[in-house]
Parts: structure tokens; sequence; C-alpha cells
């Protein structure tokens, strides 16, 4: 047991009826290394089925609850709160974006939320740096030209990509995510970094030699482009055709960030008119894209099913920053990491 655990564990024991038991809801399996903590301290019931509960039946399974663990797929809004009870006292995600929850309206109700940073930030920051590598050096197109057999001969011609050493990479959000992608671009391929966010960031700038431009600078003069910003107002469709047409037409576009941060049709206009080179996502809107969905079918697009923090050791540590999160919110204690509006 861990010192954080020790701190955030009730004080229940085995002789002690079951029924006083806070009683709490986990929406999906989730490592053992936070369900096994959440187990041994309240009454819980972990939803069993690969696919999320659809909101009705969350709401359902929850109704009665003290404390949720919820998933980036669970939409947790005024509505899931009046079904669930006025005794429900902690929300906690397991997962660093909390765009899924209506923070404000959990505050305005008294109810806390909470969050997993940090732990998934190296982990992330490799995928932003695998698909740069993937589209930008055409691993796609190369894997399939394998896959189907079509593979014939060496090619002068064929599967020429973008080079990273010395280009520019352009980070949308430099926080942890940002700075962690940066780091591994600018000593890694010796790239010069420069970033859009709300605030200047010193430590970035020192350290990596980056420099805070506006949002045009950064899509005119940036050869990579990796999101960072989490999803919220400002940022929703913020690469729209506008943002497209700004950019190089060699340009790779990185997604790790949330998919609502573009607005897709015009990506897959960008893609297949030529006006940027290629993109690489992690995250789309919806998840999964549909099967229909023409970004699934060009071959300058490179897509992930959202795996940017899985690693066995990012997932186990988000399970268990999660599970201490739940057990603190319901002892009124304060959370790890807890989220404000
Ligand atoms: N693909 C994955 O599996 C995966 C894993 C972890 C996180 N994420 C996503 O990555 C996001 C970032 O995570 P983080 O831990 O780095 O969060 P963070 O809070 O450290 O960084 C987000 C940064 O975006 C900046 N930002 C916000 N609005 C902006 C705007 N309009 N323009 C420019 N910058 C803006 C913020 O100031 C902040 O510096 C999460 O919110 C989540 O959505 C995805
Ligand atoms: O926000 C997050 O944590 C990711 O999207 C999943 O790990």
């Amino acid at each position: 047991m861990t010192a954080s655990s020790r701190q955030f564990a009730p004080h229940f024991t085995d002789q002690e009826d079951m029924h006083n038991r806070p009683k709490v809801f986990v929406t999906r399996n989730i490592p053992s290394a936070g369900l096994a903590k959440i187990q041994a301290a309240t009454t819980c019931e972990v939803w069993p089925e690969r696919m999320p509960p659809s909101p009705d039946v969350l709401a359902e399974k929850a109704s009665g609850c003290d404390g949720v663990l919820t998933l980036l797929s669970d939409r947790i809004d005024a509505d899931f709160f009046d079904a669930v009870g006025s005794q429900l006292k902690v929300v906690s995600n397991f997962a660093v974006g909390y765009n899924n929850i209506d923070v404000a309206e959990a505050t305005k109700r008294g109810i806390v939320v909470g969050n997993t940073p940090d732990v998934l930030t190296d982990a992330t920051a490799d995928i932003a740096v695998a698909l740069m590598l993937a589209a930008g050096r055409c691993l796609r197109e190369g894997l399939e030209n394998v896959v189907r057999k079509e593979w014939q001969t060496w090619e002068p011609m064929e599967f020429i990509g973008q080079d990273l050493s010395g280009k520019t990479l352009g980070i949308v959000g430099m926080g942890r995510i940002g700075h962690a992608t940066a780091k591994r671009c600018h000593f890694g391929w010796g790239m010069n970094v420069i970033y859009t966010s709300r605030s200047d960031k010193p430590e970035s700038d020192s350290e990596l030699g980056a420099s805070r431009v506006t949002f045009e600078q950064l899509l005119a003069d940036s050869d990579f482009i990796s999101v960072h910003t989490d999803l919220n107002p400002e940022t929703s469709k913020m690469f729209d055709s506008a943002a497209f047409s700004g950019m190089k037409s060699n340009a790779v576009f990185v997604n790790t960030a949330r998919g609502g941060v573009v607005d897709q049709d015009a990506l897959q206009k960008a893609l297949t008119n030529g006006e940027i080179f290629a993109a690489g996502l992690d995250v789309t809107e919806p998840e999964p894209l549909p099967d229909d969905s023409p970004l699934r079918d060009l071959p300058n697009c490179f897509i992930l099913p959202h795996i940017g923090s899985g690693t066995v050791k990012s997932r186990d540590a988000m399970a268990e920053i999660a599970a201490d999160n739940l057990l603190a919110g319901l002892e009124g204690k304060p959370l790890r990491h807890q989220v404000t509006a």
C-alpha cells in the first residue's frame, strides 16, 4: 500500500456492516492498481462490458451512488446529476481531459471532480512524436503497400516524406504534454519550437529555446503542428478551413488532444487538395470515427484509436490516482487532483 492510498482509504473493516460503506459505480473495468482500492473501501459495482453504458443505463446504475468513476466516453451533465441524486459527492474521471463533464454544474451542486494529470504525459507525448513520424514519413502508404502485396521493387520516387531534423515544430497548447512533445523534438531532432498558449511559458523558452507566437504565425511557419490544448469553447473547431489554408503545403498536422478541436470536413479537404502534406490523429470526433468517414480512406491520414495514454505504467498510475480521488471525495478530503470550472 502506498503512502497516498493509506492517506485516502476510508477506515472500513471487514466486520463493519457492508451497508455503511459508500456506494459507487465504476463505469468500466480499470487496472487493479486502482480498482482493488475502491473495492476494498466501498460497495462497488463495475460495468462489466466492453462498450460503455448508454446515458440512461449509466444514470440508472449510478442512481443512489455517493461517487462515480467515469471515462472520457461518459457524458456527465445536469441530467445525469438529476437522475443520480443529491447524495452524489464525487466524480472521478479516469483521464486528464475532463471535457466530458459539466464541471460548473457539478460545482454548483457541491460535487467535486477529479482527473489524472502528469502520469500520462510521457506516454502521450511519445504517441504525438510517433504520429509525426508516421504521417510525415508515409508509413501508412508503406505498410499498405506491403500488406496488399504491391511491393515490387525499391522505389526511388515513392514513399517520400518530410524530414523532422532541423524543421520548425508548432505546439498549440504548451502545457504538460505540449512541453514533453517539444522536448523530444528539440533534443531528438534539433527542431526549432514555436508555440501558442494562454500565457507565456518561461520554462519552455529557457529549456527549449522556444518562442510564443500568434496562432496565424504558428500556422504559417510550422513544418509540423502538434495540438495539445484541452477542448474548451475557445479551442473547439479552431482548426477550420482558414487554419488549414494558413499552413505550409509540406505541413504535417498531428492531434493527440481532442477530436473536437478540428473541423474534420476542412481537414479532409486540406489533405485531399494538397493544402497540407499529411495528418496524424489519435483522437477524432466522434470516436470511433464512423465507418464511412472519408478520413479513414485517405492514404495521407494516419489514425489511431485514442491510445495516447496506453502504457502499463500510465494506465496503472491513472487507475491509482482515479481511485484516490474517488475515495478522498467520498470522505470529504482534498483530492490528489481536483479540477475547477
Ligand atoms: N490522446 C490521448 O490519449 C490523450 C492523453 C492525455 C491527454 N490528452 C488531451 O491532451 C490535453 C492536454 O493535456 P495536458 O496534461 O498537457 O494539459 P495541460 O492543461 O497541461 O495543457 C493544456 C494547455 O493548453 C493551453 N490552452 C488552452 N486553451 C488554449 C488556446 N485557446 N490556445 C492555446 N493554448 C491553449 C492551456 O493554457 C495549457 O497550457 C488534455 O486536456 C486531453 O484532452 C489526450
Ligand atoms: O485525457 C486523457 O487522459 C486521455 O484522452 C485518455 O488517457
